[in-house]
């Protein structure tokens, strides 16, 4: 487990482009290091908004985005091309203005895919697409991501985990069907917290004053089934990526205040 590092920005505008420059530059040295890169991402405002704000930076060519594998945290299990889909804002706020390999965006499957309405089975085919791009040595039947991004919602969930819900307990699969998640829509595919915990780097976004309360819970020590962004860290770094506003009810060993 990496201890979590918080940043905190000025507004919600700001945090989505100095993620987007941060995340410019994760991927180059993934790629320089490596030839390749992997990125999860999220859905939600906040992830949203540092897709558009990546897609509005020129540094964005300096990605060598042929060699880079996207993959999802969670998805709103709906029909191919609905609007709530995470994909769909995904590839409208960012992967359908760059050359991105369609053989390396590994969407989670639409409700009205080859395995139909059955979320389990919905489930099961993304762990299986997760398990073959794998290599051997990497933990878990996941790849060791470069980075995986994950919105918190006001109630301290992340990814689809939501708190008190099987999905958070789970430990056996690296992909769960979620069933009555309390947003709509109820029905959902996402990664598993063990599955999450299997990559390099886990950045956390929230931005907005309606964050801040379960920011401080979920970074004071509370336990990943009451509060599930508590459960998520990196196997080498785990940064909090914060507004001012989300970053309101911290304790001041996290986040000191600034001085006169
Ligand atoms: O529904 C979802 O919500 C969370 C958080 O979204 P936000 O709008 O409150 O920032 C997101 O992380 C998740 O991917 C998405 O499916």
């Amino acid at each position: 487990m990496t201890a979590p590092q918080v940043v905190v920005h000025r507004d919600k505008e700001l945090m989505a482009k100095a993620a987007a420059a941060r995340l410019i530059t994760k991927i180059v040295d993934a790629q320089a290091a490596r030839g390749s890169a992997s990125v999860v991402l999220t859905g939600g405002r906040n992830g949203n908004a540092l897709l558009a704000a990546l897609a509005d930076a020129p540094a964005r060519d300096a990605i060598d985005w042929p060699r880079l594998d996207i993959w999802w945290g969670d998805e709103r299990f709906l029909p191919e091309g609905d609007p709530e889909r995470n994909v769909t804002q995904a590839r409208e706020a960012l992967l359908d203005n760059v050359p991105v390999n369609p053989a390396r965006v590994h969407p989670m499957p639409a409700s009205d895919g080859p395995e139909g309405s059955d979320v389990e089975a919905a489930a099961a085919s993304y762990a299986a697409e997760l398990a073959a791009a794998a290599s051997p040595e990497e933990r878990g039947g996941v790849p060791a991501f470069d980075v995986l991004m994950l919105g918190v919602g006001p109630d301290a969930h992340v990814a689809s985990l939501f708190p008190g819900h099987p999905g958070v307990r789970e430990t056996d699969s690296t992909v769960v069907g979620i069933h009555g998640a309390p947003k709509p829509p109820p029905t959902r595919i996402s990664l598993t917290l063990p599955a999450i915990r299997a990559a390099r780097e886990v950045w956390l976004l929230a931005a907005g004053d309606d964050k801040a309360g379960a920011v401080a819970i979920a970074l004071s020590g509370a336990g990943e089934i009451q509060a599930p962004a508590a459960g998520a860290y990196g196997r080498s770094r785990t940064l909090w990526l914060l507004d001012r506003a989300a970053a309101a009810k911290l304790p001041p060993q996290l986040y000191p205040p600034a001085s006169a």
